[in-house]
């Protein structure tokens, strides 16, 4: 399986950079993961909440396979331990998954198209993050996951 974070908007904060990068060179040992970065939509300015969710939904629906599973980060998505998540992710495995695509929203979340074709909510805490800090509590969450499968002395109980 591939595991892949698709995500709006690149970011410009080198610490945030240098932080995702590590937790990506660190997951390589475990799992094909790809950070997909969608460009900003242009003239954002110009845009409705719902229209720019409109046009984010079609870029994100665009950049999907066939087979990819879909799964959105949404605060109000089903809630997980560590522990739980590695099996989450185990058995996402053992269903023969191709690409297991996890999906950052904007700023205003989902269309109702992106949240119609998704297989799942996943939520990482009932509070809202930006998009920008989520890519990097995600990508440390997939890599404790690997560890916990791993049974490697990341994560403590
Ligand atoms: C600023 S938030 C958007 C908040 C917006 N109120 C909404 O309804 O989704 C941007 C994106 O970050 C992600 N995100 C923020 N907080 C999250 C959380 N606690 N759990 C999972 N994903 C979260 C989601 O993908 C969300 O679409």
């Amino acid at each position: 399986m591939k595991i892949r974070l698709l995500a709006i908007g690149k970011t410009d904060d080198k610490n945030l950079i240098q932080l995702i990068e590590n937790y990506q060179n660190r997951l390589k040992h475990y799992i094909k993961f790809e950070l997909d970065i969608i460009p900003d939509i242009k003239n954002v300015k110009n845009l409705s909440e719902n229209q720019q969710k409109e046009k984010e939904g079609e870029l994100i629906l665009k950049r999907l396979n066939p087979t990819d599973e879909l799964i959105l980060l949404d605060e109000k998505g089903k809630d997980f331990r560590s522990v739980t998540f590695a099996d989450y992710l185990q058995k996402k495995m053992n269903a023969g998954i191709k690409e297991l695509v996890f999906v950052i929203g904007g700023p205003y979340g989902f269309s109702e198209t992106v949240y119609k074709t998704a297989k799942g909510k996943i939520s990482l805490s009932k509070m809202t993050f930006s998009h920008q800090m989520i890519r990097l509590f995600m990508v440390e969450q997939i890599y404790r996951g690997f560890t916990i499968l791993k049974n490697e002395p990341y994560h403590h109980e």
